[in-house]
């Protein structure tokens, strides 16, 4: 984060997409396909419209979330659908988009056949797009979530998560698969957000604020106010 003047929500979500297709670009060059990994919530909405214009041969982009909650694909909270919505839209339309939900019950149920369905990706990942909650979570990694301890060791590429102040049960991406991306961004708005993250710099425990665990990959910060 810098002290120049910071730019609107709008214009900074495009500057994001430049940034991003122009990492797709480079990888492509010499790969036949480029991952990238996006967060679901509110903020993507505009980085998600701004991307879907981008020039970028899509049917070689593939692109997977960070973290799921264990919905239907077409419900309203559904990280998925915010993808198919505002993404995977008009040319973008020809990337393949991996969800990390199954028609099992329980997350915990259907880990395995997400495990499965990732392992056909091109990691590492050429960008992992993360956002962070009020609490500094970030992907499905809460600091108080059952598994936050599991999600942060394992080699695993996925977990499935319970946590008490979340209505759902959620699946997330393994640290260790986060980590093993090429290039890390933290996509986040507003001085609450802006106050957490001064905090987080502040301190190491990762269980306190679980954004810490990704603080040195290097973390490309886009903030707006
Ligand atoms: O909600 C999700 O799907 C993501 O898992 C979560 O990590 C998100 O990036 C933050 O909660 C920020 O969300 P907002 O952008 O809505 O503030």
């Amino acid at each position: 984060m810098t002290d120049t003047t910071p730019l609107p929500r709008e214009q900074l979500s495009r500057q994001l997409a430049e940034a991003v297709a122009e990492a797709l670009r480079v990888d492509l060059a010499h790969q036949d396909n480029a991952l990238l990994v996006v967060s679901g919530g509110s903020t993507p909405v505009p980085f998600f419209a701004a991307l879907a214009s981008c020039e970028l041969p899509w049917e070689r982009v593939q692109v997977t979330l960070a973290d799921e909650r264990w919905v239907a694909e077409d419900a309203e909270d559904s990280n998925a659908r915010l993808v198919r919505a505002h993404l995977l839209q008009g040319p973008a339309a020809a990337a393949t988009f991996v969800p990390l939900t199954t028609a099992d019950a329980t997350p915990e149920q259907g880990a395995a056949a997400v495990a499965e369905r990732l392992a056909g990706l091109a990691w590492p990942a050429s960008v992992v797009i993360l956002g962070m909650g009020g609490d500094g979570h970030t992907a499905s990694l809460f600091p108080d979530s059952q598994e936050l301890s599991l999600a942060l060791a394992t080699d695993a590429p996925a977990v499935a998560v319970r946590t008490p102040s979340q209505p759902q049960p959620r699946i997330t991406l393994s640290a260790d698969r986060l980590h093993q991306a090429r290039r890390h961004v933290l996509h986040i708005t507003g001085g609450n957000k802006r106050a957490v993250l001064a905090r987080a710099l502040s301190g190491d425990d990762v269980r306190e604020l679980p954004i810490r665990a990704f603080l040195a990959c290097p973390l490309a910060t886009y903030w707006a106010p």
